[in-house]
Order: structure tokens, then sequence, then C-alpha cells
């Protein structure tokens, strides 16, 4: 049995250098219609190390889909939700008056559960990241759509369907082509919620190979209710519980050497 640990889990292992992302006793609640106050995320200090693979697990409605939403602002969107504390993209606080949020959003891409392809072709569901940002030269179009669907692990596929319907495409290579197509505005972060979960064992392993590769390029932090995903594909692995970060610590000493015991009986399916 683990002993208990009453440090703070602060990802003190990590190189101040090295950090990419940070919240500082980040809270989020959302407020319901009857004015009644939900609490999603409870003062949580975390530090996510650059060009690693960070994921979140934790049971249904323990707040990792918030947290990972809390870090391009997508919580914004939700007029209900409230959110105190910080966070910080390089050291950059992204909540500072003066914030250009489509901008933040470009540098923090993200991808959900549901393959969302435009409903248009392969090249251009790719080109137009590329336009957004004033890419016009058909050369550089052309050569950067191969680049982004080769990153992707997506061009063998498709480089004689270019200008097919994405919407042709199976579930899998529409996922990576969702992926291809965020990668092409070279953001620095790329964030997965849940990703894979809508994909059979053979899409979700290559986009596990795919999320392994892509950590040469950018920060990943991925959200996943699937636990040996969790130790496949991440580097660090944070555990939250009922809004609160309860152990964050390398991938493999958490899954083999757990300092708390909420996190052994959850990775031992002792309870979630
Ligand atoms: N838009 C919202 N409005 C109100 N409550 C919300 C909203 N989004 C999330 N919540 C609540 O916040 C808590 C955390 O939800 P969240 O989706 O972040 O958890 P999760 O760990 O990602 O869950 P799951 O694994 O089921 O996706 C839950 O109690 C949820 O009901």
């Amino acid at each position: 049995m683990p002993a208990e640990d009453s440090s703070r889990n602060d990802s003190t292992y990590i190189d101040a250098g090295d950090v990419c992302l940070e919240t500082r006793d980040l809270s989020l609640g959302y407020h319901s219609r009857g004015g009644r106050r939900q609490s999603a995320l409870d003062d949580i200090s975390l530090c996510i190390e650059r060009k690693r693979v960070t994921a979140f697990i934790g049971p249904s409605g323990c707040g990792k889909s918030s947290l990972l939403r809390t870090f391009n602002r997508m919580t914004d969107l939700d007029e209900q939700s409230r959110l105190t504390g910080e966070v910080r993209l390089e050291g950059e606080d992204i909540h500072a008056r003066g914030v250009d949020v489509p901008m933040l959003r470009r540098r923090v891409g993200m991808v959900f559960q549901t393959p969302n392809p435009f409903p248009m072709s392969v090249y251009e569901n790719v080109a137009f990241g590329l336009r957004l940002v004033g890419e016009r030269d058909k050369r550089h179009l052309d050569d950067k759509v191969e680049a982004c669907l080769r990153a992707a692990a997506l061009w063998d596929e498709v480089k004689d369907r270019l200008f097919d319907s994405a919407l042709g495409l199976s579930g899998g290579q529409q996922q990576r082509l969702v992926i291809a197509r965020t990668l092409a505005v070279e953001p620095e972060v790329l964030l997965l919620d849940e990703p894979a979960s809508a994909l059979d064992p053979i899409s979700t392993l290559k986009i596990e190979e795919l999320i392994r590769s892509l950590r040469s390029r950018l920060t990943l932090v991925i959200v996943t209710h699937n636990m040996q995903q969790a130790a496949r594909v991440s580097d660090a692995t944070a555990f939250l519980h009922d809004g609160r970060l309860v152990e964050y610590a390398p991938t493999d000493q958490l899954f083999t050497n757990p300092r708390r015991r909420q996190t052994e009986d959850y990775i031992t399916g002792r309870f979630g």
C-alpha cells in the first residue's frame, strides 16, 4: 500500500525552463439555472512539460475535460462558468488583458472525441487553416498540405484522393485529418479530448503512434478514460478526482508506484 504523502502535487520534478503550461490555484465552477454553483475544478496547480505527452485520467465527471478546456479558454464559451486562479502559457497569463483569444487558440489547438472534418475535400480541410493565416501561394499550399498530412501519418492513405470529400474517410482517418488540419497553423500545444474513444482498436493504435511521434514538435495533453492508453502514450500522468488533483507524476511512477492510496485504488480498478 502506498504511503500517504501530504506534499503538494506541484510538478517539482519538472525543470522551470521546461514548463510550457502552468496552472496556479485554478478553480472552475458552473452555475446552474437555479443559481446553484457546481465546482468542476478545485484549486489545481500543476505544470505541463514542453514537448512531452501529459495525460489526465480519473473517473467520469472528475474534471479532466474542464481542465483541458481552460488551456485555450474554451471554458469562456460557457457563460455559466466561473474561473479563478491562473493559467500560464510560456509564462504568460492567458487571461491577461489584451490577450488575443483566437491567436491563443491557434497556439493551443484542440481535437475532440468525435472527428469533425469540414464537409469539403481532404486537401481543403488542411488548406483551410493555412489560408486563414494568409497562405495564398498554390505551391506553398501544396507543400504544406502534404507536410501536415505526412506529420499526421495520413499522407500514404490519402495522396490519391486529396480532392475527394473528407467525409468519405474512415473515422480514424478523419481524426488524423483533423489533427493535420490543426497542425497546419503550427500550434505549440495540442489538446486531445478522448481522441480515440470513438475509434476501433487499429485506428486507436494509429492515433497513439501519432501522438508519440508528434511530441518531437509540440506539447501534447490528452484526456483519456483508458488507463492503458495513458500508460502507453504519456510521459506524465495527472490523476484527478472530484475536481482535485490527487497525484501527478511521471507515468511509469504513477502506474507502478503511486504515492496516494486513492490513485492506487483507481488504477487497480477498485473504484471509478
Ligand atoms: N457546461 C457545463 N455546465 C455545467 N456543468 C458542467 C459543464 N461542463 C462540465 N460540467 C460539470 O463539471 C464536472 C466536471 O466535468 P468534466 O466534463 O470536466 O469531467 P470529465 O472528467 O471530463 O468527465 P467525463 O470523463 O465523463 O467526460 C461534472 O460534474 C460536470 O457535470
